[in-house]
C-alpha cells in the first residue's frame, strides 16, 4: 500500500510545464451562405499557433505552383508558398484535427492535403480568379490524388499591421448586407463585387466547393481571388480535404517541407 510519501505514484501536479496539450480555442461562426455553403470562423487560430506557423515556415517560401499546372509557377498566381510537415508537430497535427472536427464524423485525416501557407509581399504578388476544386479534365490530378477539393479553409496567419489590399474576394457570393459584417468585409466595395474578405489574423472562411447534391461537380460559384496586398505582408493558410484518402504515393509528391 502506498502512502502520501510513497515514491510509487505519480504526482499528477509534477507534469512538466513546457509539455504540449493541444487545445481549440473557443472560435465563433457566422454564416456568409447556405449556398454554396461559406462560413466566416473567428479566432480560428490562435496566437501561439500563428506565432509557430511563421516559425517553422520561415525561409521554405517558395514561388507557388497551380493545380492545373503542377509543378510551374505562372502569372495567375504568383504568391509564394510552402506546405508544412505534421509529423513531428504536435501544433499542426492540433490544427488538422481542429480542420476535420469542424467538418463533423465523415472526414479522415487522410483525406486531408498537408497544410499549405501562403505568402504575398509585394503588389505583384496575388492569386487570379480560380477555384479551388479541380477541372475534370484534369484527370491527371484526380485520379493520382484522392479525388477532389470538397471543401476549403483559408486562414490569415500573419497580416502586417501597415498592410493595406490583401482581402479574399467571392464574387458570386452575395454579400450580407447587416453592417455588422463591416469588422470582416470590405463595406466599401461595390455590392456586384461580391463579398471581400478583409485579411484579419486569426479569423479563416471555410465554404464547400461541391454541388451538395452528390453529382461530385465543382461549385462556379466558389470562384474567388487573393487580391494584391498593396503595402504590407500577407501569410494565409489553405486546409484542402478531398473526397477520398490521399495514397501514399500521391501524399510523397507533395513538396519541400512535407518530406
Ligand atoms: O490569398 C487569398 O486571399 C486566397 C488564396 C487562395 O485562394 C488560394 O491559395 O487558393
Ligand atoms: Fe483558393
Amino acid at each position: 500500500s502506498s502512502g502520501p510519501d510513497s515514491g510509487s505514484q505519480v504526482p499528477i501536479t509534477q507534469s512538466s510545464s513546457d509539455e504540449y496539450v493541444c487545445q481549440h480555442p473557443p472560435y465563433k461562426i457566422q454564416l456568409v451562405s447556405s449556398s454554396p455553403l461559406v462560413i466566416y470562423i473567428k479566432d480560428f487560430l490562435t496566437k501561439a499557433e500563428r506565432d509557430h506557423l511563421r516559425e517553422v515556415s520561415k525561409s521554405t517560401f517558395r514561388r507557388s505552383a497551380v493545380s492545373h499546372n503542377s509543378g510551374s509557377s505562372s502569372s495567375h498566381r504568383t504568391s509564394k508558398s510552402t506546405y508544412l510537415k505534421s509529423a513531428d508537430d504536435p501544433i499542426v497535427q492540433c490544427i488538422e484535427s481542429r480542420a476535420l472536427l469542424f467538418q463533423g464524423h465523415d472526414v479522415l485525416p487522410s483525406q486531408l492535403e498537408p497544410l499549405q501557407l501562403v505568402r504575398y509581399t509585394s503588389q505583384k504578388e496575388y492569386y487570379r480568379l480560380h477555384t479551388d476544386w479541380f477541372d475534370h479534365n484534369d484527370a491527371y490530378k484526380l485520379a493520382i490524388n484522392g479525388g477532389n477539393r470538397i471543401s476549403s479553409f483559408f486562414a490569415y496567419v500573419y497580416v502586417r499591421n501597415d498592410t493595406t489590399g490583401g482581402g479574399t474576394n467571392f464574387p458570386l457570393i452575395n454579400p450580407p448586407r447587416d453592417e455588422k459584417w463591416c469588422d470582416v468585409l470590405d463595406c466599401d466595395e461595390p455590392w456586384e463585387k461580391g463579398v471581400t474578405f478583409r485579411p484579419v489574423e486569426g479569423n479563416a472562411i471555410y465554404w464547400e466547393n461541391m454541388y451538395p447534391d452528390g453529382s461530385g461537380k465543382g461549385d462556379h460559384r466558389t470562384v474567388h481571388a487573393g487580391l494584391p496586398v498593396t503595402s504590407g505582408d500577407k501569410i494565409g493558410m489553405n486546409i484542402w480535404t478531398r473526397q477520398v484518402p490521399i495514397g501514399e504515393d500521391a501524399r510523397a509528391a507533395y513538396p519541400s517541407r512535407y518530406k
